[in-house]
């Protein structure tokens, strides 16, 4: 797969780490920095890693922050993201089971490295489960509140 991934520098050291492990993996990775721990706001990358998403450019997102939190708010700002804030492989696997996540968020400062590596595995292994989920899924998209 072709996978985006980007963080602030809270999460510097965790991408890295997941960058190399989703390479191994055998999927094609764009990583969108920063490149060293020096401060940055989340939101610059968040978008940036939107807008690849949203274009086609990649299917998936990787988004890192301290929390996860910052970042999975810009990303869902693009109406084509669908950004799930996980800490454990279930919720991981939900994600694109029953809501077709395209993107994945985690906080560094929260999950350990295996945590987030199991997290990706159970991500990146589930389909999108159709059905019933996809009228939801697609109400996401097109909003009548
Ligand atoms: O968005 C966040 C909090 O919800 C992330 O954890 C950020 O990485 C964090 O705010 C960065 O904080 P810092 O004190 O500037 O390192």
């Amino acid at each position: 797969m072709r996978i985006a991934i980007a963080s602030d520098h809270a999460a510097v050291d965790l991408k890295a780490v997941l960058r190399e492990y989703l390479i191994g993996a055998g999927h094609e990775v764009a990583d969108l920095g920063p490149e060293t721990a020096d401060r940055v706001d989340y939101p610059d990358y968040g978008y940036k890693l939107a807008s690849v998403v949203a274009d086609g450019t990649v299917q998936f997102g990787v988004a890192l922050c301290g929390s996860g939190i910052g970042i999975s708010m810009a990303v869902n700002r693009d109406p084509a993201c669908r950004c799930a804030l996980v800490g454990e492989p279930l919720s991981a696997a939900l994600a694109r089971e029953h809501n077709d996540a395209n993107v994945i968020a985690m906080g560094a400062r929260l999950t350990g490295e295996d945590m987030a590596k199991a997290c990706l595995d159970a991500f990146f292994s589930t389909e999108f489960g159709g059905g019933r989920h996809a009228g939801r899924v697609e109400k996401l998209s097109n909003p009548s509140f």
